[in-house]
């Protein structure tokens, strides 16, 4: 039976890599799959991992109605076997229950891949419906680490290496900071609620892990 599951992870714990990863899997067994993403770092219409590979993907927006361009691709090609959805954190929940749909109408698998929370931990509104709606919620194995070493369950939002909490829900940017940009970085529970980021933590004296309450 067709299913939607959710891989869910931090930033940088290897989503996208997995997304490729299936993609390559189910189609090297003749099964026709098809790609998209939305605001990936690499450009329009690109699904890109870390360890370097990178592919076209169809580019998701507001527009897009996934049952359409399903029906679209099936009256081309033939058959829709499955879909991978990178980034999908940032598709509206509506688009969400269209792939909810896919799957028990049509019998499409969807493999929805992307982040549960935002900066401040609120669920981004596509996550929290993919939670809500998919068969499984899967969690990345290779844990992202924290500084400290514990596993990475938060994304922080950084400028100059400093977490920040004010913000839009969504900027684009990735886990290496560069001076003056909006950057990110992924700590664990504890150092997100006290702020603490590798570069604040490095710029203390002594222990430097105590709660700061000012
Ligand atoms: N040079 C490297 N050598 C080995 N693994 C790497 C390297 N660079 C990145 N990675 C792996 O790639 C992961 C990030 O993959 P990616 O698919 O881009 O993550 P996500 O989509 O979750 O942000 C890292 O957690 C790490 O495991
Ligand atoms: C936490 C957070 C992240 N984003 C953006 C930053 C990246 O462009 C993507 C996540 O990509 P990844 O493949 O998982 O590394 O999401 C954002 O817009 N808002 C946030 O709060």
């Amino acid at each position: 039976m067709a299913e939607l599951v959710f891989f869910s992870g931090t930033m940088d714990s290897g989503k996208s890599t997995l997304a490729l990863q299936t993609h390559h899997n189910h189609s090297s067994r003749g099964r026709h799959g098809l790609l998209f993403t939305r605001n990936d770092r690499a450009g329009q219409a690109r699904l890109s991992s870390r360890l370097g590979l990178e592919v076209d993907a169809d580019e998701v927006d507001d527009a897009t109605d996934f049952w359409a361009v399903v029906s679209d691709a099936r009256s081309r090609t033939g058959h829709v076997d499955y879909l991978v959805c990178d980034e999908a954190q940032f598709y509206a929940p509506e688009q969400v229950e269209q792939l909810a749909r896919l799957v028990d109408e049509a019998g499409i698998d969807v493999y929805a891949f992307g982040i549960l929370a935002d900066f401040r931990t609120r669920l981004f509104p596509g996550s929290a419906r993919l939670v809500e709606l998919a068969d499984r919620v899967e969690t990345l194995q290779v844990p992202a680490l924290c500084w400290c070493g514990a596993r990475a369950t938060h994304n922080a939002r950084t400028v100059d290496g400093r977490m920040v909490v004010e913000g839009e829900q969504v900027v684009v940017g990735d886990v290496d900071a560069s001076a003056g940009t909006v950057a990110y970085e992924v700590l664990c529970r504890r150092h997100h609620a006290r702020r603490m980021t590798l570069a604040t933590a490095s710029a203390r004296s002594g222990p430097g892990d105590t709660l700061d309450l000012a």
